[in-house]
């Protein structure tokens, strides 16, 4: 059968990293971003849900894997709560790694781990307001509470561009006022805790499973990080396949993740349809 000519990676190193994933399926994680690789982008970060094709193309392809894994910026349980990813069957064995990899769910037994905030949350939680007043955010701008970050959207006001220009240097100066940084990205800064990335929780991800090859997929700035573990990896003779979903919404690319990736599929659909040709591609049925 063979995987469709849209899904071939372009780059040696790709091929190589899907090469290994479909000889040694076994030994393999795939690893996936929620929101703009799962799920469209919306303009309303609450009514955002996986791809309606997702659920199904993830529990046919996961039995045939060493693990899949979600690493979002979302908390844990609303990326598990707008996937639909509890109670599938074929997911039992699906992990979440929520807010960056500081929150952990896991299917098999439900059990969410979600350490405290640093204090620095609240803190900033009770000035941020002011100083959106003070910058005179425009209308539209919207402050997502995520338990243990503060994310400032911009997207739904007449500028989003603009809007976020502006307010990137007061609001990361009001983050390190806090012991906080800021995460931009897809119209978004989000200020939250230091110290855990994609990167870093994937990394620990693929030693705790004992992974020999590695798929990530992602959207955004936030994802960089987990592209520079598996292009580490890489240098240690783990092949690995990085997978860019492109936007679809008439938005600018992430140019650095984009450039560095092996693959390029047009947003979630085109991840679905690489998930799905997989899943065909593994299964003992074809
Ligand atoms: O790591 P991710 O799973 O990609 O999450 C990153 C952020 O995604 C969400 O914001 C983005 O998606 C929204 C819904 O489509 C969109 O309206 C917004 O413009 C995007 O930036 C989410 O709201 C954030 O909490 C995540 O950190």
């Amino acid at each position: 059968m063979g995987i469709p000519e849209e899904f071939v990676p372009r780059t040696p190193a790709g091929r190589d990293g899907l090469a290994a994933l479909l000889s040694a399926p076994r030994e393999a994680v795939v690893a996936l971003d929620f929101d703009g690789t799962l799920a469209p982008i919306v303009a309303d970060p609450d009514a955002a849900r996986a791809h309606p094709g997702a659920a199904a193309a993830l529990s046919r392809l996961a039995p045939r894997l060493g693990a899949v894994v979600v690493v979002t910026g979302r908390p844990a349980a609303v990326a598990v709560e707008y996937g639909g990813f509890a109670g599938v069957p074929g997911l039992e064995h699906l992990t979440v790694l929520g807010q960056y990899g500081a929150e952990r769910w896991e299917a098999r037994t439900g059990a969410l781990s979600s350490p405290e905030p640093p204090p620095g949350v609240a803190a900033l939680r009770a000035a941020l307001p002011a100083l959106l007043a003070a910058e005179r955010a425009p209308e539209g701008t919207w402050t997502e509470d995520k338990g243990r970050a503060l994310a400032v959207h911009t997207r739904r006001t007449a500028e989003p561009q603009q809007t976020l220009d502006r307010l990137r240097a007061p609001l990361a100066a009001l983050a390190a006022e806090h012991g906080l940084v800021v995460e931009p990205g897809r119209f978004v800064l989000e200020l939250r805790p230091p110290g855990v990335d994609k990167g870093a929780a994937l990394t620990a991800f693929l030693a705790e499973r004992s992974a020999r090859t590695v798929l990530y997929a992602g959207d955004d700035l936030g994802d960089l990080a987990a592209y520079a573990a598996v292009e580490e990896r890489r240098t240690e003779e783990l092949p690995g396949l990085l997978v860019c979903s492109g936007p679809t919404t008439g938005e600018a690319p992430v140019r650095e993740l984009a450039d560095r990736a092996d693959l390029v599929v047009p947003g979630p659909a085109g991840v679905v349809g690489l998930l799905a040709a997989l899943g065909a591609e593994l299964s003992p049925a074809r």
